[in-house]
């Protein structure tokens, strides 16, 4: 990350708040003001990271060149207006679900230069995955700032159809969710067929880690890594036509993303 970005201003030190922090940290950030009403977030503070609990408390005169906007979809329209003044310079980078690029301008100015986009936890360990939308009133050079700063937490991709990010936010930024539960289910029936618990849980993680370096190191698709673990007639093969069946995870799968896609389309307005 240049040394030369701007201050920035992240209202909601949250979950997601706090992984970006974290991944900007690690890359090494310019100074960021962090408003967060919580206890929790006042840890959140140290070398260049202030921490207050209110717009209120911003001191008079900070001028931040990007207010990203982490507080849930359901607070939006308590929390926005009061950074509205910041719009004149500013460019706000929006990674609530759902809310539309009109129903932030609508809470900041429907002049504001808003980012719409849609990160994922491992942001925290620069692992992460963006994808973003511009709004009409971003000039280049706030959309350059906004790709630096969720290029700092791992990869971003850019569209151009703001209907995209509905999925987006089903698959990708949900996701770490649905891996993290696999883990869980994979331990459990660890458990269920009598291993220690330890060891269970032990084999699950780095399976899943191992796994995920493993699709990261290879020049192989996903389908070809798990056709080599499946050999003919032994018991892998056994397990996938369990969960292949059509009733079981691709059916499952689907519906579950279509659902979260509707959530993301609810939070909208
Ligand atoms: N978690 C995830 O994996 C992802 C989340 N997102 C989006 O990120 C946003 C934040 O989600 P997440 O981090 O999980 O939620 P969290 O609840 O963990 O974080 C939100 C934070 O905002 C604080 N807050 C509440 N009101 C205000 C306010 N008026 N001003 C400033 N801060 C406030 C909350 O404090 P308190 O707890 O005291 O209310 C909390 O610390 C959501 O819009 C979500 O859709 C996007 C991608 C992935
Ligand atoms: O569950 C949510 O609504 C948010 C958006 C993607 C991940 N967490």
């Amino acid at each position: 990350m240049s040394n030369t970005l701007p201050s920035l201003l992240l209202v909601g030190g949250g979950r997601m708040g706090s992984a970006l922090l974290a991944g900007w940290r690690e890359r090494g950030l310019s100074s960021v003001l962090v408003v967060d009403p919580s206890p929790a977030a006042a840890a959140l503070a140290g070398p260049n990271v202030t921490v207050v609990a209110s717009a209120a408390d911003i001191p008079h005169g900070f001028a931040p060149g990007a207010v990203i906007l982490a507080v849930k979809p359901q607070m939006a329209a308590q929390a926005l207006p009061a950074y509205a003044r910041f719009g004149g310079h500013a460019v706000f980078i929006s990674i609530m679900a759902g809310k539309t690029l009109n129903a932030i301008a609508a809470m900041l100015g429907v002049k504001a230069a808003v980012v719409r986009a849609m990160p994922n936890t491992p942001a925290a360990v620069r692992q992460g995955i963006t994808v973003a939308v511009a709004g009409s009133h971003v000039t280049p050079a706030q959309k350059t700032l906004a790709d630096e700063l969720l290029a700092a937490t791992g990869l971003i991709s850019w569209v151009e159809s703001e209907a995209m990010l509905d999925p987006v936010t089903a698959i990708s930024g949900g996701g770490p969710a649905y891996v993290f539960l696999l883990a869980e289910l994979m331990e459990q029936a660890g458990l269920d067929q009598g291993l220690p618990p330890a060891l269970a849980r032990q084999m699950a993680r780095q399976t899943l880690i191992g796994s995920a370096a493993l699709l990261a190191a290879s020049d192989e698709d996903a389908a070809a890594l798990r056709i080599a673990v499946t050999s003919p007639g032994g018991t892998t093969e056994r397990a996938l036509a369990v969960l292949r069946a059509d009733d079981a995870w691709p059916e499952t799968f689907a519906k579950a993303i279509q659902a979260a896609t509707e959530r993301s389309r609810e939070l909208s307005s």
